[in-house]
């Protein structure tokens, strides 16, 4: 048996192996690159603008091909954008239920609008949303696949601070929760200390850094050990903070 057949069967959610990816015959974006996520374990994924952040996620989400390398995932995978990506002309539950015809898909939508504090926006057109309550119904539009891989590009990047961090309380809660494997992308380093298990570092398509984070939950910022460890990712991403 492969090691890579070994982990599937030993219930790893997602293994990525020696994947490479270029455009036009560029410089690599992702250059060899191997990780893998257990099932139900969350993973922030850190690095500086064009690190190949996206790159990887949209290649684990099945938007983008793998070209050199292999990557093996669950096949109920959702994915939540920075943009909530809902259909303007359709009402919030009509978006989260999109797509899904099975028979309990009406009440799973109720009970996640729920989960998520939007069932009495449930009716409403997505363009009378505020930015926090879209994301939420965004989560939602996840969630109701009952994904085992979960994937967050930035999902809180372009919400008010006081907004983010309801929705980080809001991920956490979900999470707990559902317990699907998650890939947060974010350039937050508190955001990935606050929420996920092992923060990863990626720098020129490589991982630099990938640190569990053992911290007991709900995560203080108080704690000397999450300011170790804001330092030591900070430090990877060239922040020095001393
Ligand atoms: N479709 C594409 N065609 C050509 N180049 C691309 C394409 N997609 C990404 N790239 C390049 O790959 C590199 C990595 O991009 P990627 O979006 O993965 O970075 P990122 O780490 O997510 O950045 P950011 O934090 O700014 O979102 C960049 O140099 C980008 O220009």
């Amino acid at each position: 048996m492969t090691g890579r057949r070994a982990e599937v069967e030993s219930g790893t959610a997602v293994i990525v192996e020696q994947l490479t990816r270029r455009f036009n015959g560029g410089p690599p974006v992702l250059d060899a690159l191997d990780l893998a996520i257990a099932p139900g374990e969350f993973v922030a994924l850190l690095g500086h603008s064009g690190s190949g952040k996206s790159t990887l996620l949209r290649t684990l989400a099945g938007l983008d091909p793998v070209t050199e390398g292999a990557v093996t995932r669950p096949r109920d995978v959702s994915v939540v954008f920075q943009e909530h990506r809902l259909l303007p002309w359709k009402r919030v539950w009509k978006n989260v239920v999109l797509g899904q015809e099975d028979k309990g898909i009406r009440q799973r939508a109720e009970a996640v609008l729920e989960e998520v504090g939007l069932s009495h926006r449930k009716s409403a057109w997505p363009l009378t949303l505020s930015g926090g309550e879209a994301q939420r119904a965004a989560l939602a539009r996840a969630l109701v696949r009952e994904p085992a891989f979960l994937m967050l590009d930035e999902p809180f990047a372009a919400l008010d601070a006081l907004t983010r961090l309801k929705m980080q309380q809001l991920v956490a809660d979900l999470w707990k929760k559902h317990r699907c494997a998650v890939l947060l992308v974010t350039h937050d380093v508190d955001e990935a200390l606050l929420l996920a298990d092992r923060a990863v570092v990626l720098e020129r398509g490589q991982i630099r850094v990938d640190v569990p984070i053992p911290l007991p939950r709900p995560r203080r910022h108080s704690d000397p050990e999450f300011e170790r460890l804001r330092t030591l990712l900070l430090d990877a991403l060239g922040v020095h903070t001393s």
